[in-house]
């Protein structure tokens, strides 16, 4: 699907980075990638690493892609749609992964008809191992929507879902990884507090981490269920989670996932 498809990346940083590797994983070849990235340093970076082809031009990156993925923050998206406007006919696929752009945003600043795809990834695809959710555009195609798909399922697992829902996806999974790694350090910390070594602490503390996620995808059990075979009566963690729900863990998390949806709303409506 992908074989002898140009893609192009507008922005060469840390997603655009992650989704190189995986399509490079995926068997794509160095030769049909290309990034367009202002930062001299960063480009010979990206193509000593890759191999990959790297130019400092969106207008030129664009005209040499069959489908470009826009890669820079929200907050540079309209200098970068006034550079590529003209370029982008209804013959190539557009993928956006900017927090809180919406679809009719990036087909308003484009050609008519423009065909856009909407994705909010996130970082462990840079492990193999994110998490994306997409949704199609007014003019994307069945196509358009596999192809990206397929795209996100080589660095992690995608699904498709409405627009409405892409703000909550980006406070819950796009942020997500800073809300597990500030509980793994935290969860380190009080190992260490307990007289652990930080690196055995922050061992113990990541595979925990890891393994109960695995726990879950793999028993496709209720977390509740996964829960309760750990906590005996009497014992050692209904000590701890008593400890953790009196001090309001879970709707700490869940203000945090609505502080990140509306901040993405936010950037939406800039
Ligand atoms: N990081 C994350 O966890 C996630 C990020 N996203 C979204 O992905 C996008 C990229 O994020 P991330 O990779 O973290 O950001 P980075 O800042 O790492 O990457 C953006 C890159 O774009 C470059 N850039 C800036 N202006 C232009 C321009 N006019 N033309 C071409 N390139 C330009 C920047 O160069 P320079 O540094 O020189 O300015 C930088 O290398 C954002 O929109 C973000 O919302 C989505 C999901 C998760
Ligand atoms: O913090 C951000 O804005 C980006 C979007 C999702 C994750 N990081």
């Amino acid at each position: 699907m992908l074989k002898d498809k140009k893609t192009g990346f507008i922005g060469g940083g840390n997603m655009a980075e992650a989704i190189i590797k995986g399509l490079l994983a995926g068997g794509v070849a160095a030769a049909d990638l290309t990034v367009a990235e202002p930062f001299p340093q960063r480009r010979d970076y990206l193509a000593e690493r890759y191999g990959i082809t790297t130019i400092a031009d969106n207008v030129e990156l664009c005209q040499a892609s069959d489908t470009i993925i826009i890669a820079v923050k929200p907050q540079v998206s309209n200098a970068v749609f006034s550079t590529i406007e003209n370029v982008v006919g209804v013959n190539k696929l557009v993928i956006s992964i900017m927090a809180g752009v919406r679809t009719a945003a990036v087909e308003g600043a484009l050609t008519q008809g423009a065909r856009v795809v909407r994705v909010m990834p996130n970082t462990p695809a840079l492990v193999l191992e994110g998490a994306s959710a997409l949704c199609r555009g007014a003019n994307a195609s069945d196509d358009d929507v596999v192809l990206t798909r397929h795209i996100f399922e080589l660095i992690g697992t995608a699904c498709v879902v409405d627009e409405k829902y892409m703000d909550a996806v980006t406070g819950l999974s796009g942020s997500g990884p800073a809300y597990v790694l500030t509980f793994i350090e935290a969860l380190a910390d009080a190992g260490v507090k307990q007289g652990l070594t930080r690196d055995t602490a922050t061992a113990l503390a990541a595979q925990t981490v890891l393994g109960s996620a695995k726990l879950l995808l793999e028993t496709r059990e209720h977390p509740a269920v996964l829960r309760g075979n750990v906590t005996s009566p009497g014992g050692t963690t209904i000590a701890g989670m008593y400890a953790l729900e009196k001090e309001g863990f879970r709707g700490a998390v869940m203000d945090a996932v609505e502080a990140a949806t509306a901040r993405s709303i936010e950037l939406g409506a800039k």
